[in-house]
């Protein structure tokens, strides 16, 4: 099988690199106007690692009013009503409410995907440049640059306009697929992993090409390019048990951090960036 134009780069980010984008994947990346898969159901939410930290839960608000004056308040939205909040959960209980508070530890576990620079839209499979986005930020611009290099066209630069987050909880899968939807196949992708091992299998330019597997550890980045880019691949297996996941070296940079350290125990976080003009 031909899979010129796939790279495979163990260990390439340092410990503190790992820690730094584990931490923006939590913290910042699923901030508005980002979405996350969170959206389609409660509208954007704002601070979700925040209310984690405070307990928090979500709750739906009938009385409350479509309002933008609620969202310096924390509150939260869905379309042009904003009926969505974070509040104590005490305050929940008295308050007597019908409807089901959402507490912020299971969104935060059930967080799937959130997207950053040009927004995806996962219902139309393409990138919908009408979405309100902010560009990709610097740091993550420079570090994709800087990896991508080994696999661009001789004397091209790599513009990182979008990224896909992926949070992998213990026995979440990623089905064998293609990233066909940017323009310019001969761009890489630069996907990076952090967290929990994980085995990768790539695949051929049919799903009926039997799969290379390998181990994608925290810190290892692959490069997809060039024919790579028509080869079907997806994540059959994340290891969130002590001895396979192989996250020793974040625990103990996490070990002050008890939600993030909670969080990463169990989870593999895979960030993947894209040109896509
Ligand atoms: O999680 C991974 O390593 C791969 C992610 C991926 O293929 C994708 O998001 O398109
Ligand atoms: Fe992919």
């Amino acid at each position: 099988m031909n899979f010129a134009g796939f790279y495979f780069i163990p260990g390439a980010l340092s410990v503190d690199e790992q820690c730094r984008w584990i931490r923006e994947s939590l913290m910042s990346f699923p901030q508005p106007p980002n979405r996350t898969n969170h959206n389609a159901i409660y509208g954007p939410i704002n601070d979700l690692f925040i209310a984690v930290k405070e307990r928090k839960v979500l709750v739906e608000d009938e009385n409350m009013p479509a309002s933008s004056d609620y969202a310096s308040n924390g509150c939260v939205g869905n379309g042009d009503t904003r009926r969505w909040s974070f509040c104590e959960e005490d305050s929940v209980l008295l308050r007597g409410k019908s409807c089901k508070p959402v507490s912020a530890s299971v969104l935060l576990r059930k967080l799937r995907w959130s997207t950053l620079g040009l927004q995806f839209d996962w219902s139309k499979r393409n990138y919908n440049v009408s979405l309100p986005h902010n560009k990709i930020p610097g740091g993550l611009c420079q570090l994709a640059k800087k990896l991508a290099a080994p696999a661009m066209p001789v004397g091209e630069e790599f513009h990182p306009e979008a990224a896909i987050v992926n949070y992998f909880a213990s026995g979440d899968t990623l089905g064998g697929h293609l990233d066909d939807m940017e323009a310019d196949w001969s761009k890489p992708i630069v996907s990076m992993s952090l967290g929990c091992k994980a085995i990768f299998l790539l695949g051929g330019k049919s799903r009926e090409d039997p799969p290379l597997a390998m181990f994608l550890r925290s810190g290892d980045v692959v490069l997809m390019a060039g024919e790579a880019r028509e080869c079907f691949h997806g994540v059959p297996r994340i290891f969130t048990d002590k001895e396979n996941a192989e996250i020793t070296a974040l625990e103990l940079h996490f070990c002050d951090e008890n939600d993030i350290l909670e969080y990463i125990r169990t989870s593999r976080i895979n960030i993947n960036i894209r040109q896509v003009f």
